[in-house]
């Protein structure tokens, strides 16, 4: 038996695309599409996220066939164009999710899936493979921004709908309390013909970019979720791309005039090196953690610190020997910086920032937040370590010869969490964050004295020979600011 076919649009106040088609898929395609062998294979969210995120279980397969077959059924419901982009085709990598009780996927922004930089995706596509009789909470909700209290709208999952919106949408998948959720989930690709001469300055990378790193004067390298990095001239053009790394890279740090190491999702750090033609080669690769590598600091001449989500520290030289290691984080660490002499500093998702000696394996200080550290940076000249956290909060803590705390000031910070902080001069420190702004802050007075705006995330900052700041954001684009 089949039911015809309805569209129902979720958020009528909006020009955003958020529509239901009920009924498309029939109750044998639905379980068809949910075998018993697929349904076997469900694999637990892995330390690869922080679980504040999300903690349901996954399946994610590859497959074209099954893609062009959804694609084809869905097809006729789909917007011919968004803005300039034409509609293409559904990825092929399909998701099946699967939500337990206790299990939730908390409100987010879909990532956008990059195929090159005139294909990427534009919408999310989700069948609903069971019923909410068979499971209590787990509705889709939406909000009309990140932080609003008020819900927009939900849905109660009916089996063989499916759920069209656009990325830009904030929603959650509620949390399951009883029973099992299943759905599937992908994206809708659009293309777009790409005009002549409109290249903008350091264009190139398909989504996120994590990491950006002056490398000499003239030389910028940038790293992110497309698993390159790109070495870029002062111009904004593209002079080598480096391939190797099997998943995201999250962190650079130079070592020595010729030498710099990579750090990635894939556990692996490599060593680059550049050649009497200026051309960068990969030296080496070694994996000295068990999880993502989130930073890399350099701690004296051949021997870096690495932080990363196996919770650890370690000392490492340029054969990929460790040669000291710091564990005492209970999370992610997210990032290692160099104090003086023998002294480190990490930031933890365990909600501390710890003060090292690394010669001894050491903790000598834990400084408490009230919620997850993300970012750091030491002034030496004035013993500070600035940090920034989940909250949004950059807290500025004065520190005495033996690391015991003078002062700490809190500066008001973003609105969203902080990724990113850099010292710009005796006065000035920059910051960026997940409200999309890149803040400059007075470091005595405190107060925000600029701010600039990105459409997504910002990551990295870092300052060129000539003083002008450069961010590099989850948009993809690497701007230049004169302050
Ligand atoms: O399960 C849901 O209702 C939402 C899932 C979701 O947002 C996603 O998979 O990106
Ligand atoms: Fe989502």
């Amino acid at each position: 038996m089949s039911s015809t076919i309805t569209i129902r649009n979720l958020l009528p106040d909006t020009d955003l695309v958020c529509f239901l088609v009920c009924s498309l898929f029939t109750k044998e395609e639905c379980d068809n599409l949910l075998n018993s062998e697929r349904k076997a294979s469900f694999q637990k969210a892995i330390s690869n996220y922080p679980t504040y995120y999300r903690n349901n279980d996954r399946l994610v397969i590859d497959d074209s066939q099954l893609s062009a077959y959804l694609f084809d059924k869905i097809k006729s419901h789909l917007p011919d164009h968004i803005e300039n982009w034409t509609l293409a085709e559904l990825n092929t990598r399909l998701r099946f999710c699967k939500y337990n009780a206790n299990q939730y996927f908390h409100r987010h922004l879909d990532g956008i899936h990059y195929v090159s930089t005139t294909k990427q995706s534009k919408l999310t596509f989700m069948i609903y493979l069971n019923n909410a009789e068979e499971f209590e909470g787990g509705r889709t909700v939406f909000y009309k921004t990140k932080d609003s209290t008020d819900i927009w709208a939900s849905y109660v999952p009916q089996q063989g709908d499916v759920m069209i919106f656009d990325h830009n949408l904030w929603h959650e998948g509620e949390e399951v309390t009883n029973g099992e959720k299943f759905v599937l989930r992908s994206d809708i690709l659009y293309t777009k013909e790409l005009e002549e001469n409109s290249k903008e300055p350091f264009s190139g990378h398909l989504g996120y970019i994590w990491k950006i790193l002056m490398f000499d004067n003239e030389t910028l390298l940038s790293a992110g979720r497309d698993k390159t990095i790109h070495v870029w001239n002062m111009n904004g053009e593209s002079r080598q791309t480096l391939r190797g790394h099997q998943n995201s890279i999250l962190c650079m740090e130079k070592m020595n005039e010729r030498t710099f190491i990579s750090g990635s999702r894939d556990k692996q750090m490599k060593i680059w090196k550049r050649n009497d033609n200026r051309m960068f080669e990969l030296i080496s690769s070694f994996s000295v953690h068990s999880a993502t590598v989130l930073s890399i600091c350099k701690v004296t001449k051949g021997f870096f610190a690495s932080s990363a989500a196996d919770n650890s520290i370690k000392i490492v030289n340029l054969n990929g020997q460790i040669q000291h290691e710091l564990i005492e984080h209970t999370n992610w660490v997210w990032q290692v910086v160099k104090l003086h002499d023998d002294y480190l500093a990490s930031c933890s998702e365990d909600q501390t920032i710890k003060v090292w000696n690394y010669k001894n394996d050491k903790c000598i200080r834990t400084f408490y937040d009230h919620c997850s550290v993300i970012c750091l940076m030491y002034d030496q000249m004035t013993n500070t370590l600035v940090s920034g956290n989940f909250q949004g909060e950059i807290m500025v803590r004065e520190l005495s010869s033996d690391f015991n705390e003078i002062q700490t000031k809190k500066l008001d910070g973003h609105n969203g969490i902080v990724r990113t902080i850099l010292k710009l001069n005796e006065t000035l420190l920059a910051s960026g964050g997940e409200d999309n702004k890149v803040k400059i802050w007075n470091i005595q007075s405190g107060i925000c004295v600029q701010e600039f705006q990105h459409d997504n995330f910002v990551q990295a900052l870092e300052l060129t020979n000539d003083g002008k700041l450069l961010s590099a954001s989850y948009d993809g684009t690497i701007k230049v600011w004169k302050i």
